[in-house]
C-alpha cells in the first residue's frame, strides 16, 4: 500500500513552548523548522510514502519543506491541530480518493525510513489504527485506509481517545524512532540517544542538553 501523509505544523514563532527550559526564544523556532526538515525528509525516503502533504501558514516553515519534496496545505480553518490535520486529509482525498492516509508528528527528528515502514505496514491491516508516543499518553501516527475518514483526535490524552474513536493500536516492536516525539528537554534528550538527522544535529549542536 502506497500512503500519503499528512504532516501538522504550527507556526514557528509559537512552536515547541514546552521546549523552554533547553532552548531559548530566539531558538526554538530554527529548532522546530529542524525537527519538521528531519521528519519529512525520512518520510519522503521511506518506499512505502507516495507523497506528503504539511499543513502549516508558516511562510518560512512552507518554503523549506516544499524544497525538500512536500506539498504545501494552508491552514485555512485556523481552528488548531485536528481541524487542520481534517483540512489536510479532505484535501488529500479530493486529489486522490482511493488513497491511504496517515497523519505524523511534525516533531520526530530522530524518525527512520525503515521502522516508518513497519508501522505503516501494520497500519495497512486495519480501518484505522494508531501509534502511542514514547511516552505512552499522546500518537505519533493516526492512520485512514481507502475509504475511511482520519477522525483525528490529536491533543491531551489522544492515545485513550484514538483507542476509544475505534481505532487500533499498533504493536509492532522496534519502532522507537517513529514514536520519539519531542516535547520536553527530556525528549530531545532520548532522540538525541536515537541519534537525529542532520538538521537536528546542526540546531542542537551549542544547547546544554546535547551535552556540549
Ligand atoms: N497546522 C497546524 N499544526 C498544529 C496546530 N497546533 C499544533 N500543530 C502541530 O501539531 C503537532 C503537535 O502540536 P503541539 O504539541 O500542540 O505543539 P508543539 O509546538 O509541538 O509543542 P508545545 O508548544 O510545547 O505545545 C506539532 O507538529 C505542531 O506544530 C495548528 O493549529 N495548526
Ligand atoms: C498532539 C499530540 O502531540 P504532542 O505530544 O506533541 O502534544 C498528541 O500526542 O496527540
Amino acid at each position: 500500500m502506497q500512503w500519503t501523509l499528512v504532516i501538522p505544523l504550527k507556526p514557528l514563532a509559537r512552536a515547541k513552548s514546552r521546549l523552554a527550559d533547553a532552548a531559548d526564544d530566539g531558538v526554538r523556532p530554527g529548532l522546530a523548522l529542524a525537527f519538521a526538515q528531519d521528519t519529512v525528509a525520512a518520510a519522503l525516503a521511506t518506499p512505502a510514502v507516495r507523497d506528503v502533504a504539511v499543513v502549516t501558514d508558516d511562510a518560512l516553515a512552507g518554503r523549506e519543506l516544499a524544497a525538500l519534496g512536500a506539498r504545501i496545505v494552508p491552514d485555512e480553518p485556523g481552528g488548531g491541530l485536528n481541524a487542520a490535520l481534517a483540512h489536510a486529509a479532505a484535501s488529500v482525498r479530493a486529489a486522490r480518493p482511493d488513497g491511504a492516509v496517515a497523519a505524523l508528528n511534525a516533531d520526530l527528528p530522530a524518525l527512520r525510513p525503515m521502522e516508518l515502514t513497519r508501522v505503516l505496514d501494520a497500519a495497512a491491516e486495519f480501518p484505522r489504527a494508531f501509534l502511542p508516543d514514547a511516552a505512552g499518553i499522546g500518537t505519533t501516527l493516526l492512520s485512514a485506509a481507502p475509504g475511511r475518514a482520519l477522525c483525528p483526535e490529536f491533543g491531551p490524552d489522544s492515545r485513550a481517545r484514538h483507542r476509544a474513536s475505534g481505532a487500533v493500536e499498533i504493536t509492532v516492536a522496534e519502532v522507537d524512532s517513529v514514536r520519539q516525539d519531542v516535547d520536553t528537554a527530556d525528549d530531545l534528550r532520548a532522540a538525541l540517544t536515537l541519534g537525529v538527522g542532520p538538521r537536528t544535529a546542526l540546531a542542537t549542536r551549542r544547547l546544554p542538553v546535547a551535552g556540549q
